[in-house]
């Protein structure tokens, strides 16, 4: 089923996984995994909520490794119900943390799913901690490569701008 897509959105209720996640790598892939699947057990809605651009492509201009069009596609054959895709801009990175917070909290989270580096708000000043105040949060554990590192969408750039595409891909799962 497609999962519905908005660029903000209030809910009564949800579990929400939250990051750039260009690329949609195995990485990302369990962290929303794991909201897919507490929001069956907990018969609430899912929602990913992302970027677009990613941050990282506006601010440093990362080559970005998935359009949005791809990227919705692959996060909606997880299974998501619901997709907000917020803008982001100058003034969307202007808003400090404690804004984030109050955007998700129109979203009722019942959980929020995130991984153990997540960063949010004005400078990324931001942390798990202080999202710990607010809501209730999962933390997925790092999926890493053979190496002991964990896959990251920055990784995967630089892989690729090696030519090493049969492990680029392998990590985009
Ligand atoms: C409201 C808001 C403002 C942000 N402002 C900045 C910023 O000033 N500088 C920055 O490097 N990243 C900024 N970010 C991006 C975050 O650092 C981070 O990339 C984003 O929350 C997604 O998390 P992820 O990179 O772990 O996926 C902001 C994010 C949000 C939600
Ligand atoms: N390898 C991983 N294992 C588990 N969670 C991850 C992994 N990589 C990223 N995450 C989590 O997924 C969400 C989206 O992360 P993000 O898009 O910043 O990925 P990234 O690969 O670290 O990107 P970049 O390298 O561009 O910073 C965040 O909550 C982040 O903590």
């Amino acid at each position: 089923m497609k999962a519905h897509v908005y660029t903000s959105v209030e809910m009564p209720c949800s579990i929400i996984a939250i990051g750039a996640f260009d690329g949609v790598h195995k990485g990302h892939q369990e962290v929303i995994k794991q909201a897919v699947q507490r929001s069956k057990k907990r018969k609430v809605p899912s929602v990913v909520y992302t970027f677009d651009p990613p941050p990282l492509v506006f601010f440093q201009g990362a080559r970005m490794l998935t359009s949005i069009e791809e990227k919705l596609e692959k996060i909606e054959k997880l299974g998501v119900d619901h997709v907000v895709v917020a803008r982001f801009d100058h003034l969307f990175a202007k808003r400090n943390a404690y804004r984030f917070i109050d955007t998700l909290r129109k979203l009722n989270p019942a959980e929020i799913i995130v991984g153990e580096d997540f960063r949010f708000g004005k400078d990324r000043l931001g942390d798990i901690a202080l999202l710990e105040k607010y809501f209730r949060i999962q933390v997925t554990m790092p999926v890493c490569c053979s190496n002991g590192n964990p896959i990251s969408s920055t990784r995967i750039r630089q892989l690729i701008s090696e030519g090493e595409t049969t492990l680029s891909n392998a990590f985009l799962g």
